[in-house]
């Protein structure tokens, strides 16, 4: 089993992650498809005048503030335009793709985050009506009756907290629990970079290979969102996934690519 989680930033080219994958799928491999869609996100809310609001915490992690309006425009995104696309792509290369949030079947679980603590000009804000949290639980019955039944799950979040309420989470870090809970072989973190890179955002000082029993190490050279796959990757190879790449979703054969050992390998 391979988990290929392709994000939502731009430049990345989902034609080319969709054929890819139409075509290790359809040649009998099994892979579960999770994406983001922080981009979109980004543009819809603007558009529809509720601007992104995004906190940096103590510990230099930044995240989306997701108040209710935030989460309901994030789910348009996530779970309509960028799941919906996904699926059709794939639909239309004969694959019989099933988008599902977290949310569905409670295939992603975790625990409702409802502030959250945020540096603002050198101050420690505490903000309140946050709806995020960490995945915690995969609830993999539903996405082994699918891949039984032969369909592609294409999963996103939001997850469902344990009271059943929506909850924004990293998709990275869901896709990282997914290829635990699957004990998958592989997965694969496909952005709009080469991968890690030393120096952000020199492509030429890319970091080809990571030890597993080192990978928070290299925290040091991830800036802001980059933190969660270096983090991810570091969960994942814990708890068994044997390989990790952060790859380049921009053009080519991304999967295949990453598979091949292009990008930064962790293992
Ligand atoms: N050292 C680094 N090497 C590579 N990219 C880095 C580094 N530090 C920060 N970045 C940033 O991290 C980004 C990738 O993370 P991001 O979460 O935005 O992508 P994504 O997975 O495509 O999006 P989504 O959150 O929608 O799934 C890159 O576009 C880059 O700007």
């Amino acid at each position: 089993m391979i988990v290929v989680k392709v994000g939502g930033s731009s430049g990345i080219d989902y034609d080319a992650v969709c054929v890819d994958l139409a075509g290790r799928w359809k040649a009998g491999e099994r892979l579960i498809l999770v994406h983001g869609g922080s981009g979109e996100t980004n543009r819809v809310a603007e558009a529809l005048g509720h601007p992104p609001k995004f906190v940096t915490s103590p510990s230099g992690y930044t995240s989306r503030f997701t108040d209710r309006q935030t989460l309901e425009i994030f789910e348009m995104v996530y779970c309509g335009k960028m799941n919906k696309g996904l699926v059709e792509r794939l639909q239309r290369l004969g694959v019989n793709a099933v988008g599902l949030s977290g949310l569905d079947g409670r295939i992603f679980e975790g625990k409702h985050k409802d502030s959250v603590r945020s540096v603002e000009g050198g101050k420690v804000k505490v903000l309140r009506g946050d709806h995020t949290g960490t995945v915690e639980r995969v609830n993999t019955g539903l996405i082994e009756l699918l891949l039984g039944a032969g369909y592609l799950p294409v999963l996103t979040p939001p997850a469902a907290s344990y009271e059943g309420v929506a909850i924004n989470v990293d998709g990275d870090r869901a896709a990282a629990q997914l290829a635990v809970a699957l004990r998958a072989e592989a997965l694969l973190l496909l952005s709009n970079v080469p991968g890690l890179l030393r120096d952000f955002p020199d492509e030429s000082s890319l970091i080809r290979d990571i030890p597993a029993n080192d990978v928070e190490r290299y925290l040091e050279f991830a800036q802001d969102r980059m933190k969660k796959k270096v983090l991810g990757a570091a969960e994942a190879v814990a708890g068994g996934v044997g390989r990790v790449v952060f790859g380049d979703a921009r053009a080519g054969k991304p999967i295949s690519a990453a598979l091949s050992g292009a990008g930064t390998v962790v293992s």
